[in-house]
């Protein structure tokens, strides 16, 4: 069966407390969005604001193939608002539930119902599609939600949804609830939020029952706990209706339900609408969290080597993310060796040990080892030396209330003197750019992820900086840790460049 994808990540997303996409950054995600496979992109709300507007605009104008809607209340403005923007359709949205239309509307259910009508007609007239949806759906008295539904599809709207908007639902409640509703001649849409941690489990549910239209954002990111997250979704559809474990990217119709998603895009969008968002993701999120392939334990990083599936539900690449093994207290000897084959280092059976013992009394000390931790631990073990190819010799900042934080900088490459300045965000941001600037000549080396910890909490903490850099396919981690936070940036990024520049002579 064919489900269709309306993703909301830039309307009910945006809704997330603190988050206002610029025009060019909607218009980013909105572009991977429907290279992805989206069919439905729920651009915004056009009445919120001109600069929504003009979001929407650049979105309506880029002629993508998905379905461009504006969300929209049961009113006439809004309609007008979203109908300036040049939409294909509307999210018309009317409160169903009896506390909603009392305490929110302060109107009765004869006033919501024509208001929903005629919002309705107003839309259709002006050639829009509607897609007419039932706000706290699953609080409503059925009775009520069923004729506000057939009277819309009596004047042409093409598609319901009803919406769990608080999370009331369980996967049980959900399915008999959309089971009700599929009964209704028209396509049928579920919207489910996260407050109980069951979006997911419950548009799964409705889908079960005969929606054949989702709603989700990319993260679950959205209003509170959010929304049904696409990627979870997206992977369970495919994967455990589907063929499980064995599924694989030629297995794309083989599940019971199919979308037009490419599964194989996930991790990179989830890693665009996080930077651009600013919503930082939590490690252990399924699918796209940082985590989602990690293995510490010995027992899980054994048998990962042996067996993937042993600890991994599905290959990570299938959604375009990477496996890692995470070197601390609980790795184990099949888990070391492997990152140390990575890494290019060998070591007879007595330096193993000792390069072991060494990561696990770090682990103790409730450290993570990254790579360039144990490539150091190793030449030390193995007592080898490697001449590093950028030195620092010089970094100076300039930042204040009043200026352009700009860094300026003295590299010794090879034994060439490399003077460059950088100006930047702050003065890290400007530090690292004038650094990137001076190691241009010789690589890209581009900055993936940046953490920053103040160990000891007061201003004179240690600051223990760690980074991921990437150098075409090649990922490494590197940490610092220092008093002063230009010095330990300044230090991880290069110790990390030194690493990937070995690589490449
Ligand atoms: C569950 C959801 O996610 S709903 C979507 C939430 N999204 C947004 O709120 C988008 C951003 N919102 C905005 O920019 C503003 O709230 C606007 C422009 C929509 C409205 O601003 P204002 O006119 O100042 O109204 P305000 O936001 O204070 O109150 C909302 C009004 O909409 C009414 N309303 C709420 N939902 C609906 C609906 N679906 N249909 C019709 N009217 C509605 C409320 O009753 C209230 O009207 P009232 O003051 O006459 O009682
Ligand atoms: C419309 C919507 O976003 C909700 O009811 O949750």
């Amino acid at each position: 069966m064919k489900i269709k994808v309306l993703d909301t990540t830039l309307r009910d997303g945006e809704q997330t407390p603190g988050i206002s996409l610029t025009a060019s950054e909607k218009l980013r995600i909105a572009t991977k969005l429907d290279e992805i496979g989206v069919n439905i992109i729920e651009a915004g709300s056009a009445i919120t604001s001109h600069g929504e507007r003009k979001s929407i605009k650049e979105i309506t104008s880029e002629g993508l193939n998905a379905e461009i809607a504006s969300f929209a209340r049961a009113v006439k403005i809004d309609v007008d608002a979203a109908l300036e923007c040049d939409v294909d359709s509307v999210h018309l949205v009317v409160p169903t539930s009896n506390l909603h239309i009392e305490h929110k509307l302060k109107k009765s259910k004869e006033e919501v119902l024509s208001q929903a009508i005629d919002a309705s007609e107003y839309a259709l007239d002006h050639g829009l599609i509607v897609e007419l949806s039932a706000e706290d759906a699953t609080r409503s008295e059925m009775k009520f939600l069923k004729e506000i539904f057939n009277q819309g599809v009596d004047v042409g709207v093409q598609r319901i949804c009803a919406c769990d908007t608080v999370g009331m639902l369980t996967p049980e409640k959900s399915f008999e609830f959309y089971k009700e509703l599929s009964t209704i001649n028209a396509p049928l849409s579920v919207h489910c939020h996260n407050d109980f941690g069951l979006a997911v489990a419950n548009t799964l549910g409705a889908i079960r029952a005969g929606a054949t239209e989702f709603h989700c954002t990319v993260n679950g990111i959205g209003e509170r706990a959010g929304n049904a997250s696409l990627e979870e979704i997206i992977v369970s559809l495919k994967t455990l209706y589907g063929k499980g474990q064995n599924y694989t990217i030629e297995d794309n119709d083989s599940s019971i339900y199919k979308t037009d998603i490419n599964i194989q895009e996930l991790y990179s969008t989830s890693k665009l609408v996080s930077r651009l968002t600013g919503v930082y993701l939590q490690p252990n999120k399924a699918i796209v969290g940082e985590n989602a392939f990690a293995h510490e334990s010995g027992i899980h990083a054994d048998g990962v080597i042996k067996n993937a599936a042993t600890y991994e539900p599905i290959v990570p690449e299938l959604v375009g993310h990477k496996r890692k093994f995470i070197m601390g207290k609980h790795i184990g000897t099949k888990g070391l060796k492997n990152n140390l084959d990575e890494l290019g280092i060998k070591a007879s059976d007595e330096q193993f040990m000792e390069i072991f013992d060494k990561v696990k009394a770090l682990g103790d000390m409730g450290k993570c080892v990254t790579d360039v931790d144990l490539q150091a631990i190793a030449y030390n073990v193995l007592e080898l030396k490697r001449e590093q190819k950028v030195k620092l010799e010089e970094v100076t900042i300039v930042s204040g209330n009043k200026v352009i934080p700009t860094a300026s900088i003295k590299l010794k490459i090879d034994d060439k003197d490399i003077l460059e300045a950088g100006v930047g965000i702050g003065p890290v941001d400007a530090a690292i750019v004038a650094v990137k600037k001076g190691i241009s000549e010789f690589a890209d080396v581009e900055l993936e992820e940046y953490h920053v910890d103040a160990i000891t909490g007061g201003t004179d903490a240690l600051i223990d900086v760690i980074v991921k850099l990437r150098l075409g396919d090649k990922i490494i981690s590197a940490r610092s840790t220092q008093p002063d936070i230009i010095n330990a940036s300044v230090e991880a990024y290069l110790s990390g460049v030194n690493r990937l520049l070995e690589d490449v002579e």
